[in-house]
Order: C-alpha cells, then structure tokens, then sequence
C-alpha cells in the first residue's frame, strides 16, 4: 500500500492501493452486502415497488423495438395497415410508459436514498457522540474518516443510501440487457447473442473495475480533501473573521488553498489517467472488436437466410445496438456506487475503532448511576497523550464527598488532563481513578459522567435560544423554566430575560433569525448556568475549569462572594489561576510536575511558604499595582 502521502503526491512509483489487498477486497465486499441489507431501512415495500418499476421500465425499450420491428414488418410486402397500426400502439406505449416511469424511478429512489441516509446519520452520529472515545476522536485519521461521510453527507448524492439507489437502478439496465440478448438470439440467433452479450459485459466489467479502483484511491485524499474544506470554512464562516480581517489574512489564506489544490488536483488528474485511461482503452478497443463481430454475424445470418423478414433484422438490430449501449457509464448507478460505498466503508471503519474502544466487553461493569457517597480519589495516577511524554506521574488526590477542593498550577502542568480522567474521558496508564472504592473502569462511563456538571474551559456556545443553552445541562428537563430562570439570576443574568428581545426563546447566534450573540463574559456565566442547572437535576459533582477567566472584575468578586452558594451540597473541583476565585475553596492543591505538590487551606499554605505562597505573592502585588494605578476608574467591587 502506497501512504496517503504517497498517494496524494501522485507517485507513479507507488504500488496502486488496489494492489495485494486482500483484506481490503473482503471488507470491501463486505460492505456491498452490507449496503444491500441496508435497504431494508427504507421499508420492504417502498423497494420492492421501486425493483417493479425498474424492471418494467428495463423491458420498455426491447418492448418499443419490437412494437416498431413488427409494423415495419406488417408494412412490408402485403401491408396489413390494422396489424401496422397495433404494433405502432404497442410501441407508443411503450415509449409513454417509460417516459412516465422516468420521473417515478427518481422520486421513488431519491425516498429510498433518504431514509437509509438518515439512519447512516443517526448510527455514526450516535457513535461519535457515544461510542469513541475522546483519544480515538482526537485521531488524525479518525478526523478523515468522519469528514468523508460528512462530506458526502452534505452533497445528499454520494452517500450509503445513494450507493443503494444506484446498486436498485442497475436492476433497469440489466433487465434491458437481458430482454435485448433474449430478442436478439430469437431472432438473429445465438451467435449473435452470444456476441453481442460479450460485448455489453465485458466492457461493463472495464468500466466498474475502474470505479472499484477509484473507490480505493480517493480515501487515500482524505488529509488533503480535509486541509481544503478547512480552509474555505475558515475564510467563509464568522469564527475566524474578525482575525482575518484584522490580520489581513485574505492573501495568505488564498495562497494556502491555492497550494492544497494543488496538492489535491495534479495527482488526482495523475491517478485519474493511470486508473480510467488504459482500462478505457483496452475495454473500448474490446467493445469496438465485439460490436463489430456482433452487426457482421448479425449481416451473415441476414444474408444466409436470404429472403430475412424485415421485422427480425428491424427487431435484431436494435437488439444488438442496446446490448452496445450496455458498456457505457451509468450516471444513475456508478459514481453513486464508488463514492457511496467509500462514504460506508467509513462510517464502517470508524464502527470498527468504536467497538475497539468498548471491547474491554464490560465485564463487572456496574450499569446503576453511582452517586458517590464518601470520596472520590486518584491513586498513583500516570498517564501522557504520548506514551513517552507523560503529564502526570504517580499523582495522588482525594476528593471528599461534599467538600470543595481548588487545584492551581502553572499553564500545562495537567489540571485539565486530571480532570477529563476524573470524568473517565480518558484511562490512566497507571494507578486509578475510584469512587468509594471501585476503580472507574468497573463503572458505566456514561452513567458516571451523568453525575458530572462540568465547566470546561473551552465550553460550547450552542447555536440555540438562551432557554436551550441552560437546559442542555440536563435535556431531560428542559421544560424546567422556572430552574432556568433561577440559574440565570443566580450567575448574574437575570437582567438578559429583560434585555433579549424574545427572552429566554432567543437564539443566541445572529446566524439566527431574531438572534443576539452575547459578550465573551455573558457567554461563560450562561455555561456557568447550564452546569448549576445540571447540579439542580442530579449531578453531583461540580467541575469548573477556569470559572471567572473571562469575567470583569466585578463578575470575578461576585464569584468569590457566592463561591459558598454554587458548591453547596456537591462535590466540587475548582481550577483556576485566579486566586481570589479559589481562597474560599476547602482545600487548595497544587500540582506541578505531574504530581500533588502542596495541599492544604489558603492560610496554611501562605503560612507554609511554598510554591502557592509564591505564586500568591506575585499575583498579589500585581494586582495591588493594577489596583493603585486603576484608582480614578474604580476598583474591583
Ligand atoms: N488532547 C491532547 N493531546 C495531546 N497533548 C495534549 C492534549 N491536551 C493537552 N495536552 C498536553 O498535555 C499537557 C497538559 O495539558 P492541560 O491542558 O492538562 O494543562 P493545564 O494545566 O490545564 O493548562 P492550562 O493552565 O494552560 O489550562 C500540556 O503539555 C498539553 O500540551
């Protein structure tokens, strides 16, 4: 197998990746009869009358070549003008029967390619959401295999459900080529037949041998596919417009896609040729030899019969020209099948990661939500992103239920890694995270990270109305006005309820219509909201990382001022480089070089004058500078 890089580059040196793969062929395989099986979610009878229709429409042109061989033939000789007249009947009715048909095959297939699409949606949105793990779907190659199916999900055409539609409409055309050959070998015999069967065959299987191998290269473009999607969202989306206008960005920004296009286009067009132009040439020198063996064998069997009727060579000819026809693209069926069935392959290989993650197959797993009850605790925890960079190294911390521990450290030392451990985002290498005693790993993630109401620092602005963003703490009672209300004055927002022109239904996005976007501070209180929301519905630990970093100094004081009242009665972690915001904590641990450092309340750490008291120090008489300077203006309330 070529690399991706290898691949992307175009080189011709680098072994096509339909070579020696024959654990690819099997999967491949595979997952043709998987997307077979996939039409049952379009409901059995929704296809079956799809299949009827397709095969009718299929016989239509033999039927409309038969209807017009026949009224030649009644014109012939001794004209029998009724008999002409019938077959002209039968062949208009043909014709207006597949005409009519047209519309119903598109329309049928466009519902079967929706509904087995939605249900692809839902089964790897489900994964990603559920079923990864956060390591897996931080993967580079993860991120191409989700933006494949995503990519091709935004188009609506070249996904699973139309890969479907198009293996449904090959039904059509094989119904056409089987009627042709039959009608051919009656009348002209079956040599002809036979050749003119040959024809359409082989030069069908040239062209879909070509698509499979193009199916197996275009994964391979992912990375470079992935870079260009991002930067044309980039320069169109409003996350990064302020910088790029600022920045002047625009240039740089039109070089770099320039640059990824080409990265993209040269080995694509280099591969294109390697992969449909010999394979073209050869199948079509093929067909060209056949088809012309098929009208020779067709003119000598005219000839030998001497006297031939009209209608047989009328009626043969057209038979042999449609099984020509027959090896040509189908627009209906082949891209759709190609991209399709690499968009599935995809979700296929993501299930595959998936169901790695959970394959410690749950053994002892206790599937009840746990509520710890007397202490939550990290013993000699180890664990790195890199297995040779570790973050934390034997590190040891108890929680006691109920209590408020603040965890300070400098920019990197492990605060947050700690905390997506806590929550079972992540595994430890060593040690192990337990909760009144049994280790993490025994208990159901998902129901332990129900008990979690996290702040994080890079919290989600959801696109949605105020009311949404709160209750998304606990969806399960997002009718809970009243709770949403509450939570909101309690950080400091009641007066938005006033101020936002449809209250708590506005959509907090001018994406939105009727939408107002809230100011960087505004935004964290309402994600400080949605985690006091989800304590009010049963969560029992309270994580907030960073809690006041964006909050004026008024916003931070208030903090400190109610810092008793939001972790009342939960268990709560707080970190943060503000010391102001974590004095009133129970305990204030330290961490650096991946271990607990100094433990202890905020006096007796003063008191013991170590790395805290340090820090402390620095902060403090930072901020009696900016204090004394900041007079005239006011001072922090
Ligand atoms: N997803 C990740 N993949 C790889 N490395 C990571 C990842 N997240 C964090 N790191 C690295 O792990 C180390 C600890 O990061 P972490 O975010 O836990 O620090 P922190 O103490 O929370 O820092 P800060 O105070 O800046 O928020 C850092 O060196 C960081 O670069």
């Amino acid at each position: 197998m070529p690399t991706a890089d290898q691949v992307a580059r175009g080189d011709e040196g680098a072994r096509p990746p339909w070579r020696g793969w024959g654990r690819r062929a099997r999967r491949r395989a595979e997952a043709g009869r998987q997307l077979v099986h996939l039409s049952r979610y379009a409901g059995r009878p929704l296809v079956a009358t799809l299949l009827s229709v397709h095969v009718v429409a299929g016989l239509m042109p033999m039927t409309f070549g038969i209807g017009v061989g026949l009224a030649l033939s009644s014109l012939a000789g001794d004209p029998d003008r009724s008999a002409a007249a019938g077959w002209l009947a039968v062949a208009l009715v043909a014709f207006v029967v597949q005409q009519l048909l047209a519309p119903l095959q598109r329309a049928l297939s466009q519902v079967v390619s929706r509904r087995i699409d939605s249900y692809c949606i839902a089964r790897y949105t489900e994964d990603a959401a559920i079923r990864a793990s956060l390591p897996t779907l931080e993967r580079a190659d993860v991120a191409d295999l989700l933006n494949h199916a995503e990519e091709e999900f935004d188009t609506w055409i070249l996904t699973p459900g139309g890969a479907t539609e198009g293996a449904l409409a090959l039904v059509a055309r094989y119904a056409q080529l089987v009627s042709a050959v039959t009608v051919a070998a009656v009348t002209a015999g079956w040599p002809v037949a036979v050749a003119a069967a040959t024809v359409a065959l082989v030069v069908r299987r040239g062209h879909s041998i070509a698509f499979h191998r193009w199916g197996a290269l275009i994964v391979s473009f992912e990375p470079v596919r992935r870079r260009l999607t991002y930067l044309r969202e980039l320069a169109t989306t409003t996350r990064a417009a302020k910088e790029i206008r600022t920045l002047g960005l625009l240039d740089w920004l039109d070089q770099r896609y320039e640059d990824a296009s080409r990265d993209y286009l040269d080995p694509l067009w280099s591969w294109r040729r390697r992969v449909y132009g010999v394979p073209f040439l050869v199948y079509a020198g093929l067909g060209l030899i056949a088809t012309l063996a098929a009208f020779l064998l067709l003119a000598g069997s005219v000839g030998a019969a001497g006297d031939a009727p009209v209608a047989e060579v009328a009626i043969g000819v057209q038979a042999v020209a449609i099984c020509v026809r027959f090896g040509q693209m189908f627009p209906e069926s082949d891209m759709k099948m190609v991209h399709g069935r690499a968009a599935w392959e995809a979700i296929l290989a993501f299930e595959r990661l998936c169901r790695e993650d959970t394959d410690d197959d749950g053994t002892g797993r206790n599937r009840v939500v746990t509520t710890p009850q007397r202490l939550i605790a990290l013993e000699q925890v180890t664990f790195g992103y890199q297995p040779d960079r570790p973050v934390l190294r034997g590190l040891d911390l108890r929680l006691p239920v109920g209590t408020s521990t603040a965890l300070v450290g400098v920019n990197g030392a492990g605060k947050t890694t700690l905390v997506k451990l806590l929550a079972g985002l992540y595994q430890p290498a060593g040690g192990s995270v337990t909760v009144d005693g049994v280790d993490l790993r025994r208990l159901d993630p998902e129901a332990w990270q129900r008990t979690f109401a996290v702040v994080f620092q890079d919290f989600v602005r959801y696109e949605a109305t105020l009311r949404e963003n709160v209750a998304m703490g606990s969806v399960e009672h997002r009718d809970d006005d009243e709770g949403v209300t509450a939570e909101l004055r309690r950080v400091g927002l009641g007066y938005l309820l006033d101020e936002l022109p449809l209250g708590l239904e506005t959509p907090l996005t001018r994406a939105l219509p009727g939408g107002q976007d809230l100011s960087g501070g505004q935004w964290q209180r309402v994600a400080l909201a949605r985690a006091l929301f989800a304590v009010r519905h049963g969560a029992s630990v309270l994580v907030l990382d960073e809690p006041t970093a964006q909050l004026d100094a008024r916003g931070e004081a208030e903090f400190y001022d109610t810092f008793l009242d939001l972790t009342r009665g939960v268990t709560s972690l707080v970190i943060s480089h503000r010391f102001s915001s974590v004095r009133q904590a129970d305990r204030i641990v330290v961490l650096a070089d991946g271990r607990i450092e100094e433990a202890g309340s905020h006096d007796e750490l003063i008191a013991s004058g170590g790395r805290y008291a340090g820090m402390f120090a620095v902060q403090a008489r930072r901020f009696a500078d900016g204090a004394a300077t900041s007079t005239p203006l006011g001072g922090p309330a």
